[in-house]
């Protein structure tokens, strides 16, 4: 469903990406793990054009986002169907990045509103059933800055949620929280997962790759060094960068 090829992206001359490819399938969870700086929140950021790449294809739905052109550099897609290809990919941040000068509700309507040309009475059964999904119903008319980093969070879920994309993008999403917050935001993300939602997550929480994730990829200086299903990444790796790297974090 995704089809991500040959992805090279420098900054400055410092090349981060070294043709990292990757497929994600649909109903996927992907884990993506490896040392801090090896490029993982860069290459997701490359998916969904946060990051302009310098060659290298990505494929979402048979859709071309992004093709290297016979000059070997980087041809997005025509503006429209730029923008119709990167609604099917929903964004979870480190940092949440709500609206803070919108309600709770008010954030997860707006962009169905503005993008999709919704009447807030038309997204509202939507908006509010998501926030039942996320257990933050009582809070629909709260502001971000009177709730906890574990409930921002999960209002951001539930925002990008609201345009019903094909793949959840998460790029660190218990990365910013205390450790007593995490849990509530990593139980959404599972119970996501048990409904089938294509997910790719950069992740330094090996729990999750290890019990939510059907696929863990391993990055190291910007290159993908292993990509196997959760169950024998954990048990059969030999690999002794990925080795060492588990070594540290479990
Ligand atoms: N906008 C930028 N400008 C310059 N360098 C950047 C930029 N974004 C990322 N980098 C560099 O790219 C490299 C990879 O960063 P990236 O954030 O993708 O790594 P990461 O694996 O996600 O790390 P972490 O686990 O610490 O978040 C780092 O050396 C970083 O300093």
């Amino acid at each position: 469903m995704v089809q991500a090829r040959d992805i090279c992206k420098a900054f400055n001359g410092n090349e981060v990406l070294k043709r990292v490819s990757l497929d994600i399938h649909k109903g996927e969870v992907m884990a993506v793990i490896g040392p801090s700086g090896s490029g993982k929140s860069t290459f997701l950021r490359c998916l969904n054009h946060l990051e302009v790449i310098d060659s290298g294809s990505v494929v979402v739905e048979g859709q071309t986002l992004v093709r290297t052109n016979a000059q070997g550099q980087a041809q997005y897609a025509p503006e429209a169907q730029m923008r119709a290809i990167l609604r099917r990919m929903g964004m979870v941040f480190q940092g949440f990045n709500l609206f803070p000068h919108l309600s709770v509700i008010d954030n997860i309507t707006e962009a169905p509103m503005v993008v999709k040309g919704l009447t807030r009475e038309q997204i509202m059964p939507k908006a509010q059933e998501l926030l039942r999904k996320v257990g933050l119903l009582e809070k629909a008319d709260a502001y971000p800055a009177r709730l906890s980093g574990g409930q921002k969070q999960r209002v951001a879920i539930a925002r990008a949620l609201a345009m019903e994309p094909d793949i959840m993008l998460f790029d660190e999403p218990t990365s910013a929280l205390d450790p007593e917050l995490t849990g509530e935001v990593l139980r959404t993300m599972r119970q996501l997962a048990e409904e089938h939602m294509t997910m790719l997550v950069v992740t330094h929480e090996m729990g999750f790759a290890r019990e939510v994730a059907n696929t863990v990829v391993f990055m190291d200086q910007g290159a993908l060094i292993e990509a196997k299903p959760a169950r024998a990444f954990f048990e059969d790796c030999s690999h002794p960068r990925i080795r060492s790297f588990l070594d540290n974090m479990l």
